[in-house]
């Protein structure tokens, strides 16, 4: 028998329902574990930073806490930002620390339409949709450069300076990302979306490199929208979309309008990825803490469910990926929802019937391959 293979996962709970949620991926990637016949293992390391460490510790984690992450395989992520500590604070504490920090330059987010889930988007072949959006994840809005109290100003005339920050390298490497996603999917076709009309500067030269990059790639189909009538695309027509590269804010906001379009917060994965592999890369819903459900035990866990399979796929376990995309499905198309979803079910429900459709799926995976080697 071949060697087992031991994944070493750093993993982040974070706050409010990432703790909950984050409890219920790892209970998918335990059952992996065993049924795995020896194959591979996974061994996590529990980092408690959040909201929780910051009050205790002054910091929202360790001054080195990127290096202490850099030896792993993957991080998996709750989320971040809970009340008492400035969202700011916590954000650029631990997200964009690590995102930044180990350069995750390519946020992956795709918008799937699952089964059986209640739309909010009266579109007739609702159920064939599924784009994915690129956000780029170094730079742009999210650059941190800017400042606050600059001297010599009275009360009632404070100015505030948040200055997005573009480069070449950084465009063109999220755009050609965007053009080899495009040319692995059935339709090759890349939207890049902007604000070139308004933002004379970062978005034109934007512009520039999606112009110059496509030039590459004359096999894929381009598209060009100001952001704000890609919002109304993203209603009016759908089924446009395919590989949507956007801003780090822009793609912020366009992936909320996806996912709730698509049913609910609570059902969109992502992937921070450093595609290079130079670093580890985190996986996390595109959810954020929600302390308004925080504690009660009814998140929806599809999201960071959905994360795993990314952060499987990234590891090169691309069967088990695909499995646990097809009991997500299996398991909104039996009419297991959260409140989110118009439901009733509970977290660890939902996560139960994702494991229990795992099962049967591996099972019938088991008997075809025995049938055919016969
Ligand atoms: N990547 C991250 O960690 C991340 C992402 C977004 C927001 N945040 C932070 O989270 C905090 C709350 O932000 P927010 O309220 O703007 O966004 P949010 O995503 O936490 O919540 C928005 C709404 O969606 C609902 N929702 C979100 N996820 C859900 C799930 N899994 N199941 C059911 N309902 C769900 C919430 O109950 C809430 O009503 C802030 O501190 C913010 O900075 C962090
Ligand atoms: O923009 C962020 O970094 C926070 C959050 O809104 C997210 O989508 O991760
Ligand atoms: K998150
Ligand atoms: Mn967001």
């Amino acid at each position: 028998m071949s060697e087992s293979k031991k994944f070493r996962l750093a993993v982040i709970p974070g706050d409010g329902i990432g703790k909950e949620v984050v409890r219920e991926g790892l209970r998918v990637l335990d059952f992996f574990e065993q049924n795995s016949g020896g194959k591979y293992s996974f061994e996590s390391d529990f980092f408690p930073w959040g909201c929780e460490y910051y009050l205790e510790h002054g910091k929202m984690m360790d001054e080195d806490g990127v290096d202490k992450l850099r030896d792993y395989d993957a991080i998996y992520f709750g989320a971040v930002g809970f009340p008492g500590v400035p969202d700011h604070v916590s954000l650029w504490g631990l997200r964009i620390a690590i995102c930044q920090g180990l350069d995750q330059w390519a946020n992956i987010r795709p918008v799937e339409f699952l089964p059986g889930v209640p739309r909010r988007l009266n579109h007739p072949e609702a159920d064939k949709l599924n784009w994915v959006l690129i956000r780029e994840n170094s730079e742009g809005e999210y650059s941190g450069v800017g400042g606050r109290n600059f001297t010599g100003r009275g009360p009632g005339k404070e100015v505030a300076v948040q200055s997005s920050l573009f480069t070449e390298h950084g465009c063109e490497r999220i755009i050609r990302y965007a053009f080899d996603l495009a040319r692995t999917r059935k339709r090759k076709k890349v939207t890049s979306v902007t604000k070139s009309n308004a933002q004379q500067f970062g978005m034109v030269l934007w512009d520039e490199v999606f112009e110059h990059v496509s030039k590459e790639y004359p096999d894929v189909e381009t598209d060009q929208w100001l952001v704000d009538a890609m919002a109304a695309q993203f209603v009016l027509r759908p089924e446009e979309l395919e590989v949507v590269v956007a801003s780090n804010l822009f793609a912020d906001i366009l992936s909320d309008l996806g996912s709730a379009l698509s049913g609910s917060l609570g059902i969109a994965a992502s992937a921070n990825l450093n595609p290079e592999r130079r670093t580890p890369s985190m996986f996390e819903s595109v959810h954020g803490s929600a302390p308004d459900i925080a504690g009660k035990g009814i998140a929806n866990p599809i999201g960071t469910i959905g994360s795993a399979a990314l952060m499987l796929d990234h590891l090169g376990l691309q069967e088990e990926a695909e499995q646990l995309n097809q009991a997500i499905r299996e398991t909104t198309r039996q009419g297991y929802l959260t409140r989110d979803l118009g439901g009733t079910h509970n977290t660890e429900e939902i996560t139960d019937a994702i494991i229990d459709n795992l099962g049967k799926i591996q099972a019938n995976q088991d008997t075809k391959e025995k049938s055919t080697s016969h």
